[in-house]
């Protein structure tokens, strides 16, 4: 499977907290590809957190880096890169997720909720009525999430080398698809 791949890079896309960078980093390892997650770079460049590029600069600046941030690094290849919850937004980023095979964590909110319970490092659901906004947000995003060439459903706790084989398992299902595309 691995050859197959011919280092086309994986994209992991899905609600924060989905465990993309968890997953991302051990698909990376198994796979023999280096890790990268947008949202760190991002954080680098602007030698700041994402809750205060979004105090600061406003979420449309965010979106701006994490779109050049998303161009740049479609240029190189053997990558396992997690991308932000919110990089379906934006149509000129399905251009370069489509360089490599996009796979989609979909995790019920139930689960979402407890994960995200007591992380406030989120600026979109910042608030006593997080519950509300996380239902808000994946309602917008679920049919742009739903667009990827994988789609693995996390319903129950698993761990992530679980979740990394039934990745690895499930793409050789998916590969002639996406060489097409490329
Ligand atoms: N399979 C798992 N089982 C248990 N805990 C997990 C699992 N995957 C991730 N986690 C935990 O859930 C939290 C969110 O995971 P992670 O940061 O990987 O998600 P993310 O999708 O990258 O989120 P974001 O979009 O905010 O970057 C972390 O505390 C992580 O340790
Ligand atoms: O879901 C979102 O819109 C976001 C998710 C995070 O990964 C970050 O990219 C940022 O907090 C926005
Ligand atoms: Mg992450």
């Amino acid at each position: 499977m691995i050859n197959s791949l011919q280092g086309i890079n994986i994209y992991l896309i899905g609600m924060m907290g989905t465990g993309k960078t968890t997953v991302g980093k051990l698909l990376a390892q198994y796979l023999g590809y280096s890790f990268l997650d947008i949202d760190e770079v991002i954080i680098k460049i602007a030698g700041k957190s994402i809750k205060k590029i979004f105090m600061e600069e406003g979420e449309s600046t965010f979106r701006q880096l994490e779109s050049k941030t998303l161009s740049e690094v479609c240029a190189y290849t053997k990558l396992t890169i997690a991308t932000g919850g919110g990089v379906v937004m934006k149509s000129i980023n399905w251009s370069y997720l489509h360089h490599g095979l996009i796979i989609w964590l979909d995790m019920p909110l139930e689960l979402l909720y407890k994960r995200l319970l007591n992380d406030n490092s989120r600026p979109l659901l910042q608030g006593p009525d997080y519950q509300e906004k996380l239902q808000s947000l994946l309602k917008q995003r679920e049919s742009l999430y739903n667009r990827a060439d994988l789609r693995i459903k996390l319903h129950q706790e698993e761990t992530p080398e679980i979740i990394v084989s039934r990745i690895v398992d499930t793409i050789p299902s998916v590969l002639k698809n996406v060489k097409e595309k490329t």
